[in-house]
């Protein structure tokens, strides 16, 4: 099994990686399967991305920085839309938003998935049709259902009945009726190959099946005249290569409906089977096409259904890294270069960049494994045994734990890491003080910011500083005196308008 960004992977063994031959990404080809797909060398060996060259961009927009190909981010929502042609995409915003992205994936005709109100507000301003928005979310909270309702989004997937309560409240104070879909946890829980199915789901998502929580949503929802119930939701993983996981939670979720409709004499219209669909971090990866998923999930609920003597639901999914992860790449500076004596006389160099765990935390929070190559040159020297490291203060600040770059890599030199696309912007901290850096859209020669670098001032604009409370005329104690028991100083006006330092 690949453990390239597997969620709940094992920790890497004390085992030091063979080098490939010929080793990829480092000077050589840059394979189609990880790198974007407009991604090349030119005849200098520099690494070429829409047209433009890795010193130029980096030159221009600073490093480091995450490139998005819109022509292979077009291609891949494109083939999505064409594969589910008789099903609905939403492309799960989580992985990566802005209003660009969300522009065209909706003009290539997929809807959209936001879970907050901040993701909900980018499609919007994005200008992606209210109808075409799903809102998710365990913990929604009243204020970002309210501005789903009064925005008009097509589905609200509802997670809690105490949310149902609250949506269905506000729906009828809006005078409307909100379309909803109800997360249903089916007992199965999939990354990468492997799935396992559970009796008991242990999680903070969805409507229990098998304790019969989910009928009791059911029934709260056809329970509110303001709620009209579509269908049924489940999502089991992300980063999944097998589609087996998804036709057992099929299966169950199609049982459900069957239930439904002998419990409550009704038919719901619609199932949908969330995201998860793993792409290539390196070599090692091999995900299916989207044709042939697309084809295994239709297979299915055309048998299910029919065996339950339903007819078949319409099908949706929400892929977010499928669409968005292969289709950009991060452009690094190399700082230092340190060789580390390991046992047995094998040296690593240790590669520090710019960057780090605070644009890219996947290496970090989940043993993600990633491919990458010098960018600004090509190199015949040899390979050498090394480790990308970030600028954070934590051993654990690794952007490519193994991997073989030329050994005459020098500061100044750029890096690129493949497939950074999902859940690395989207991800990033200031961690360290350290503001997020710049996605720039690249094709066909030319470059555009599309989200632009934070700055210091940026990083301080939040920052409001301190003035000691004064304790005249007041034997309160100091919190009391400070007017603010949920912390707010009473200075807050005056901090608000200027800078109180
Ligand atoms: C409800 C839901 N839909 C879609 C996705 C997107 O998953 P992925 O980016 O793995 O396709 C997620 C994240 O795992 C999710 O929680
Ligand atoms: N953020 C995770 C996946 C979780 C997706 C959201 N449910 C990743 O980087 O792989």
């Amino acid at each position: 099994m690949s453990r390239s960004a597997h969620p709940a992977g094992p920790r890497h063994a004390d085992v030091l990686p063979v080098p490939h031959a010929p080793n990829p990404g480092y000077s050589g080809e840059l394979s189609a399967a990880v790198w974007p797909r407009t991604a090349g060398r030119d005849e200098d060996g520099q690494l070429v991305v829409g047209g433009i060259t890795a010193s130029e961009l980096a030159e221009r927009f600073g490093t480091p920085a995450f490139v998005l190909d819109t022509d292979d981010l077009r291609a891949r929502a494109r083939g999505y839309a064409a594969a589910f042609a008789d099903a609905d995409v939403y492309y799960a915003g989580k992985a990566f938003l802005c209003t660009a992205v969300a522009k065209i994936i909706a003009e290539q005709g997929l809807a959209i998935d936001v879970c907050t109100g901040g993701e909900l507000a980018i499609a919007l301003r994005a200008g992606v049709h209210p109808d075409r928005i799903a809102l998710h979310g365990n913990n929604k909270s009243v204020a970002e259902l309210e501005a789903a309702v009064t925005a008009g989004v097509g589905r609200v997937v509802v997670d809690s009945l105490v949310e149902i309560e609250r949506l269905a409240e506000l729906a009828e104070r809006a005078g409307v009726r909100q379309r909803v879909m109800i997360r249903v946890t089916v007992g199965v829980e999939a990354h990468t190959h492997e799935f396992i199915a559970t009796a008991h789901e242990d999680q903070k998502f969805g409507f229990s099946l098998s304790s019969g929580d989910a009928l009791t949503a059911v029934s709260a929802v056809l329970d509110r005249p303001s709620l009209e119930l579509m269908g049924l939701h489940s999502h089991i993983g992300s980063q999944i290569f097998d589609t087996a996981g998804f036709e057992v939670a099929a299966h169950r979720v199609l049982g459900l409906l069957a239930t439904i409709r002998d419990k409550f004499g009704i038919e719901l219209p619609e199932i949908d089977l969330g995201g998860g669909l793993g792409i290539a971090y390196t070599d090692a990866d091999s995900p299916q096409q989207p044709a042939d998923i697309a084809r295994r999930l239709l297979e299915i609920i055309g048998t299910e259904s029919s065996r339950a003597e339903l007819s078949a639901p319409r099908l949706s999914v929400e892929p977010g890294r499928a669409i968005i992860g292969p289709a950009m790449l991060t452009i690094y500076e190399v700082g230092t270069v340190k060789p580390v004596a390991l046992d047995g006389g094998v040296v690593r160099h240790y590669v520090s960049v710019d960057g780090g765990m605070s644009d890219n935390i996947r290496t970090a929070l989940y043993d993600a494994e990633y491919t990458v190559a010098l960018a600004n040159r090509g190199s015949s020297a040899d390979a050498v045994l090394s480790r990308v490291v970030g600028k954070h203060c934590e051993s654990g600040d690794i952007v490519v734990r193994d991997c073989w770059l030329p050994g005459d890599l020098v500061p100044g030199d750029l890096l690129a890491v493949a497939a950074t696309g999902a859940y690395c912007h989207s991800m990033a901290s200031n961690y360290n003080r350290v503001p997020r850096p710049p996605v720039v859209a690249v094709a066909h020669g030319a470059a555009q910011l599309i989200v632009r670098r934070e700055t210091l001032d940026d990083v301080l604009a939040t920052d409001l500083g301190w003035i000691e409370p004064s304790s005249a005329g007041s034997s309160a104690p100091a919190s009391t005196a400070a007017g603010s028991e949920a912390g707010t100083p009473d200075n807050e006006a005056d901090n608000g308008a200027g800078d109180p330092r």
